[in-house]
């Protein structure tokens, strides 16, 4: 790697004066910032290829022993760690401490057996069979799999109930670390999942010894769940396609795609960028380049970071289509004892709450490498909402919708957690690294580098303004600090300013009053019937 590259400050100067400030000795947390080949703390979860910006395509290769099994963000509770934090917790003493274990885990320590969870999100008992162990010695299957499956009801993509004894069929395209915690989802939600990964190796590991450990070291997939990387095999007969690459490779991938679907199959974006090119948001290059219905496709969104996921820590998410049964159905397929999706047919604002977090935990991920702390960062998580939400309902959203799981869920999850690419990204370069050099260290697809331009681009066609998302790019582009971003949070004047969210004040360019109007015209067009939030 170029070592100049890597100079901490290299090309930075201080917003408003013109000095080169060297950056990265003096850090004001004074935490450790070295890490493997010399960079700081990175990424945690080393992955191949690039990070996906500008349409790059990537390339194969690091195997499963570079990766750690056992990350430092990992959160409480999950199957491998149970109890680990009460362990550890110094704030209770050794008596609380052991009467908490108790608690959780039964007398002597022995895990109480909990044959059937009651959902943490929504409170009902639920079976979720579909990753229970399979008989001793019986076969796993390979390749899709037909018919006959769990005892459930539930809708296909016209919102027409399945028999009780039939199994869904879906495809999910990418085998990355989103993409295979979806299929395992869907698969422990009851469906016959059939991936397609683009590289074989990767579809005969899942396949043969259902893990994949480039992307979810330490995972076991569920018995439900192949994959193939014949693309072809992967689409026959999926009567929903879940497409989990990264955005700027959308499009290609769409025309290798659109041959192979199935008529009337659903197909539902999981990806969380904007096209580079176009501005287009996921769903709408899917209705353009396989020109179908809008009513067959839908977006699932929310806070959603894999790795939890997969370790069956409890979350929801928002699946949102133009037509409410297209979201209920993949809603219906789309949960289990520790998925819960709910429902909306705000597309936009569901879409763009994925996209404009991302570039909210970018500006936090810098902040948070210049070595800020949490005032800083609750700030921008702040002032950051607002800009999400200002562009969102500029671009026909819901306001209600950024208040929810897609919005503000998504926020706090990325903007808080270290295994956030977005997040990781933006440590980096607050840390004082090029962007070239954190394309490089980065190993995932970090949607918000690629989607900043477009972003922005769009903002000033419609006049809405995003400092925070400014800066980010001045950031990217080496032209500001990244000490100097959190000063300028709200705007460059000096004047006194009020907070200005989205709806109380209508001083600037007339955007907040155009967008009351058009909230209440929407309403007027729609006979009062708003998105419907997040319902389940
Ligand atoms: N990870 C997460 O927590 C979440 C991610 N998302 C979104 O999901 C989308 C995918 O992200 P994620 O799975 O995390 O990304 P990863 O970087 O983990 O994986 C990317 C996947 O896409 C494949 N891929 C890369 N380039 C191409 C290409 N040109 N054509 C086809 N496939 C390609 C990769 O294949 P290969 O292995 O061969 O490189 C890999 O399977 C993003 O939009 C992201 O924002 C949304 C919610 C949560
Ligand atoms: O979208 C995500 C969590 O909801 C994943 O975020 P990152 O892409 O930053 O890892």
């Amino acid at each position: 790697m170029d070592a100049a590259l890597l100079r901490p400050g290299a090309g930075r100067t201080r917003r408003g004066d013109a000095r080169e400030r060297p950056h990265g000795g003096g850090r004001p947390g004074g935490r450790s910032r070295t890490g493997p080949r010399g960079l700081p703390r990175g990424n945690p979860h080393a992955r191949p290829g690039d990070v996906a910006d500008a349409g790059q395509d990537r390339g194969g290769a690091a195997g499963a022993a570079a990766r750690d099994p056992d990350p430092p963000g990992r959160a409480l509770g999950d199957a491998e760690g149970h109890g680990a934090v009460l362990q550890e917790d110094p704030l209770l003493s050794p008596e609380d401490r052991a009467r908490a274990l108790r608690r959780r885990r039964g007398p002597l320590g022995v895990r109480r057996s909990a044959p059937r969870r009651r959902h943490p999100l929504s409170g009902h008992r639920c079976r979720h069979a579909g990753h229970h162990a399979r008989a001793r010695g019986a076969p796993r299957r390979e390749g899709p799999r037909d018919a006959v499956g769990p005892d459930r009801t539930r809708t296909d993509g016209d919102g027409a109930l399945l028999s009780r004894r039939q199994q869904a069929r879906v495809a999910v395209l990418g085998t990355g670390s989103w993409g295979t915690t979806f299929g395992k989802i869907l698969a422990d939600g009851g469906a016959s999942v059939t991936m397609w990964a683009r590289r074989p190796e990767i579809a005969a590991e899942i396949s043969r010894t259902h893990r994949n450990s480039d992307y979810l070291p330490g995972i076991t997939l569920p018995d439900g769940l192949s994959a193939t990387s014949d693309l072809k095999v992967a689409l026959a007969g999926a009567s929903h396609v879940f497409v989990a690459v990264p955005s700027q490779t959308l499009r290609d991938n769409l025309t290798a795609i659109r041959p192979l679907l199935a008529p009337g199959a659903t197909v539902v974006s999981l990806m969380k960028g904007v096209e580079k090119s176009t501005g287009l948001r996921m769903s709408e290059v899917i209705i353009e380049s396989l020109g179908i219905d809008p009513g067959r496709v839908a977006v699932a969104s929310g806070p959603n970071l894999a790795l939890e996921i997969a370790r069956e820590q409890p979350t929801a998410a928002v699946i949102s289509s133009s037509r409410l049964e297209t979201a209920q159905s993949v809603a219906m397929l789309a949960r289990n004892g520790y998925f819960r999706s709910f429902v909306n047919t705000d597309v936009i604002g569901t879409e763009f709450g994925g996209v404009l977090k991302n570039l909210i935990a970018v500006a936090i991920g810098i902040v948070d490498g210049v070595g800020y702390g949490e005032n800083t960062k609750a700030s921008i998580i702040t002032r950051g909402l607002v800009e999400m939400t200002d562009f969102a309902v500029a671009r026909g959203a819901k306001a209600e919708t950024l208040a929810g799981l897609a919005g503000l869920g998504d926020l706090i999850a990325t903007c808080q957690s270290p295994l956030s690419r977005n997040n990781t990204a933006g440590r980096l370069l607050g840390q004082g690294y090029s962007f070239q050099a954190v394309v490089k260290q980065m190993q995932q697809t970090a949607e918000g580098l690629a989607s900043v331009a477009p972003v922005l681009e769009l903002a000033r066609e419609i006049g809405v303004e995003m400092p925070i998302v400014e800066q980010v790019k001045q950031v990217l582009d080496g032209t500001l600090d990244p000490r100097d971003i959190a000063p300028h949070l709200t705007t460059d004047s000096d004047e006194p300013q009020g907070e200005r969210t989205s709806d109380d004040s209508e001083e600037t360019s007339g955007g907040p009053l155009r967008r009351t109007f058009k909230r209440a015209f929407d309403q007027l067009r729609n006979g009062r019937r708003g998105a419907l939030g997040d319902r389940p």
